[in-house]
């Protein structure tokens, strides 16, 4: 193999993506026949080709884009966007309709899961074959064998049958190949979302480690993933590029635009106390979503109606970002917020003063549990959304404030 660290000063351009475009049928039987005219009238590569036909669609539209050695570009895009379908014209699984891909040195992917695997074959006989493809002797792979092995951590099970691999031991294979063989180009689809934890800081800190030697391009519904490794992003939608460049947190938060806030939902209920009224207290709204900029006083009002003798109830309020995820919890009330008169409502305002959230939109899951029983009794998702704004595009869920101050003399 070439001396990596000569190669890496070069910064040379590794893949080339021009006017790429490729078209499918949304139904077989116009598709074969379609394929069967192409044949006979020979008009592969006219200019027929950039027309679509009844029934055809552009799973893939016009994308150009330049790689060099040293960058990952995230590919991100909700289901159908066109994402998979480029990476197999990338590795030449398929062919496109228009455009061009120029791709330098070796080529490692790992595209569908078990892809690119023989089933009856062995792991160890498995990591042959593909050495082989990726233009390895038999020689070079006898000195990789063990450090792919030991990376997948298959020693125990690598002259089993790859068909009766789980789904996270033909990732592992099939990542520890296409890592450990030192490729040029790294292609990745998403199929390290069925890794385990372990495996996937693993599959990280050697994307970390090869990177200044490799182009890598990543597929992934993880934002948290993409916004760990890539430098640049391409946004597709319909198969076209919605956005392309170096601002990944802008990309991620175009991404995320896609999709609507959850509906809210009660999720348990003892039917002693329901949610009657919930506001976040907030001089904008745009959309029926409160806009706060960042550092801006948080502030909640809530009212509940009592439907069984009043208790001492704690109030849980879990903020959660567009993934799902909680990123931050008020603290509960520490002191009984029945109220002292014989309503059968409790009414309060919960707030915090100086939010450091980042950009984003986020809701509010909200539990309900009596103090001294510790028992839930109420407990609704995604209510109160809210958007905080900022002219900075930061993908981390904080952003903090912060002081500088130079030591150096
Ligand atoms: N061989 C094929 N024949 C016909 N249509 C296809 C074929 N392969 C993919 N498609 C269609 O092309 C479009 C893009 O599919 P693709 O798998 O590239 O999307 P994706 O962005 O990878 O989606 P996901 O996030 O769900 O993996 C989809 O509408 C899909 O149904």
């Amino acid at each position: 193999m070439s001396d990596k660290n000569e190669i890496v000063a070069d910064g040379a351009v590794l893949v080339k993506v021009e006017g790429l475009s490729k078209k499918f049928c949304k139904d077989l039987k116009t598709s074969l026949w379609y394929g069967l005219k192409d044949l006979v009238s020979g008009v592969s590569g006219s200019t027929e080709d950039r027309l679509l036909r009844p029934k055809e669609f552009w799973a893939v539209k016009d994308i150009s884009f330049e790689l060099r050695r040293g960058e990952c570009l995230g590919l991100i895009g909700h289901n159908g966007a066109g994402k998979s379908t480029l990476l197999k014209i990338l590795n030449g699984l398929i062919n496109p309709d228009a455009g061009k891909v120029t791709m330098k040195g070796r080529i490692g992917a790992l595209i569908e899961l078990g892809a690119g695997f023989n089933p009856i074959l062995s792991g160890r006989e498995n990591i042959y074959n593909n050495g082989a493809i990726l233009g390895f002797s038999r020689k070079e792979i006898d000195s990789k064998l063990e450090a792919i092995i030991a990376f997948a951590e298959l020693e125990d099970f690598i002259d089993m049958p790859v068909q009766h691999y789980s789904s996270g031991m033909k990732v592992r294979l099939g990542f520890a190949v296409a890592a450990q063989m030192e490729p040029d180009v790294l292609i990745i689809d998403e199929v390290l979302a069925v890794g385990d934890l372990g495996f996937i800081l693993k599959c990280f800190k050697t994307i970390d480690t090869i990177l200044p030697h490799t182009a890598v391009i990543f597929v992934s519904h993880s934002m948290p993933m993409i916004s760990r490794i890539c430098s640049q992003i391409v946004l597709m939608d319909r198969g076209e590029s919605k956005f392309q460049g170096g601002d990944v947190g802008k990309a991620i938060d175009l991404y995320y635009n896609r999709f609507a806030i959850n509906e809210s939902s009660v999720v348990y209920t003892d039917s002693c106390i329901e949610l009657n009224h919930s506001a976040v207290l907030a001089e904008k709204y745009e959309k029926n979503i409160a806009q706060l900029p960042w550092r801006e006083k948080l502030e909640f009002l809530f009212e509940f109606n009592i439907l069984a003798p009043i208790k001492d109830y704690e109030f849980f309020i879990i903020i959660i970002d567009k993934e799902q995820r909680p990123v931050a919890r008020f603290k509960q009330n520490n002191f009984d917020l029945s109220p002292k008169s014989n309503s059968s409502v409790i009414s309060f305002k919960a707030s915090h003063n100086d939010l450091q959230l980042s950009k984003g939109v986020y809701s509010v899951n909200l539990a309900v549990r009596e103090r001294m029983s510790k028992n839930p009794v109420y407990r609704i998702n995604g209510i109160l959304p809210f958007q905080i704004t900022d002219k900075d595009e930061t993908w981390e869920p904080f952003l903090l404030t912060s002081s500088f101050e130079s030591i150096s003399n």
